[in-house]
């Protein structure tokens, strides 16, 4: 591998600042990297397992002369973040994120960024319950789909530099507009996330998912509902205030699916039941086809080239 980006900023040295750096580390992909995060206790910790090049204790230090800039920190920051950089960015540099919402973060973002700077949103579709400096792996990207959003009119080079550079993460790169990618994710991801919060928040109301017999005997569903509702909650309550629309319009119609199956189970509609299961279990064989393994403990990987 070459390098593709002399200098790289990573700002926020969490679970994916962490992978990013160890993947293009395996890669060779930028000849300085480095990082900033807000508490000191993470910048120690940065420092003490080799994560980053450079841990600086200025954001404004850290994104000197560095030609992509990418912010890893929670969604509802991305603003603030921008902001603050904005004046120190080197001209001619690409600026990009990680958020798992993109609507809201380019509108929070590109106001504050100099006209001689790219703009390239990202989002990389692999993750884990896992957060902070110590959870990230040179492996989370590989065979997975990031999806880039650059607004209208974005230089092309920068873009397809951006792109280069995630294919060489491990990734797979599709481009899409945001209001789009809010609205697949809200489906794919967002929604799915809250149902499992609110699952695991039913277990425990009732009192019983501390207790050994639940655990002991939790079939796999629940099991990756748990594993799911362990996510960090200042991520995730910043991904909900900020991809509002797209969410409670997949949230309406998914609790009038639920109704509708309720009214099933009360009625002793097994026909009704039969042929929702039967829908379902198609859907499911059509991506195993399409050559998606869903089984993947974490996040399905892209097993086939698109
Ligand atoms: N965790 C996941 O599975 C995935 C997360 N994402 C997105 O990536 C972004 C980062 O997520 P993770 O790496 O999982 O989070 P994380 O919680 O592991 O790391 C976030 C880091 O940002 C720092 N931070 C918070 N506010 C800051 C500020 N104002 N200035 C500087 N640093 C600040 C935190 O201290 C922490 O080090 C989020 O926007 C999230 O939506 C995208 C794909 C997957
Ligand atoms: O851990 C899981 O199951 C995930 O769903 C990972 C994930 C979380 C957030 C994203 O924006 C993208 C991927």
């Amino acid at each position: 591998m070459s390098v593709i980006y002399e200098k790289v900023a990573l700002i926020g040295l969490g679970l994916i600042a962490s992978s990013m750096f160890w993947a293009s580390k395996r890669g060779g992909l930028a000849r300085e990297i480095s990082g900033f995060a807000r508490s000191e206790a993470t910048r120690d910790t940065a420092r003490r397992i080799g994560l980053c090049d450079v841990v600086s204790d200025s954001v404004i230090e850290a994104v000197k002369d560095a030609d992509l800039v990418v912010l890893c920190v929670p969604v509802g920051v991305m603003g603030a973040v921008a902001q603050e950089i904005a004046p120190h960015l080197k001209p001619g540099c690409t600026v990009s994120d990680v958020g798992s919402v993109k609507g809201a973060v380019v509108e929070a973002v590109a106001p504050h960024l100099p006209k001689d700077v790219h703009f390239v949103p990202g989002h990389p579709l692999a993750g884990t319950e896992h957060s902070g400096p110590e959870s990230g792996f040179a492996t989370l990207f590989d065979d997975r789909w990031c999806l880039l959003v650059p607004p209208d009119g974005t230089d092309p080079d920068a873009v397809a530099k951006l792109r280069r550079f995630w294919e060489a993460l491990g990734a797979n790169v599709e481009e899409m507009d945001p209001e789009h990618h809010d609205l697949v994710l809200a489906v794919t991801s967002h929604t799915p996330h809250l149902i499992a919060y609110t699952m695991v928040g039913v277990a425990d109301d009732l009192g019983r998912v501390t207790d050994s017999e639940v655990i002991k005997y939790s079939a796999a569903g629940f099991r990756d509902f748990t594993r799911i509702a362990a996510s960090d909650p200042t991520m995730w309550r910043d991904v909900f205030l900020n991809n509002k629309q797209a969410t409670l319009e997949i949230l309406g119609r998914f609790t009038e699916e639920l109704f509708a199956l309720q009214r099933a189970i009360r009625t002793g509609d097994g026909d009704e039941l039969f042929d929702y299961f039967t829908r379902t279990r198609a859907i499911r064989r059509g991506i195993i086809e399409a050559g998606q393994d869903t089984d993947a403990p974490d996040f399905g990987r892209v097993k086939a080239k698109h």
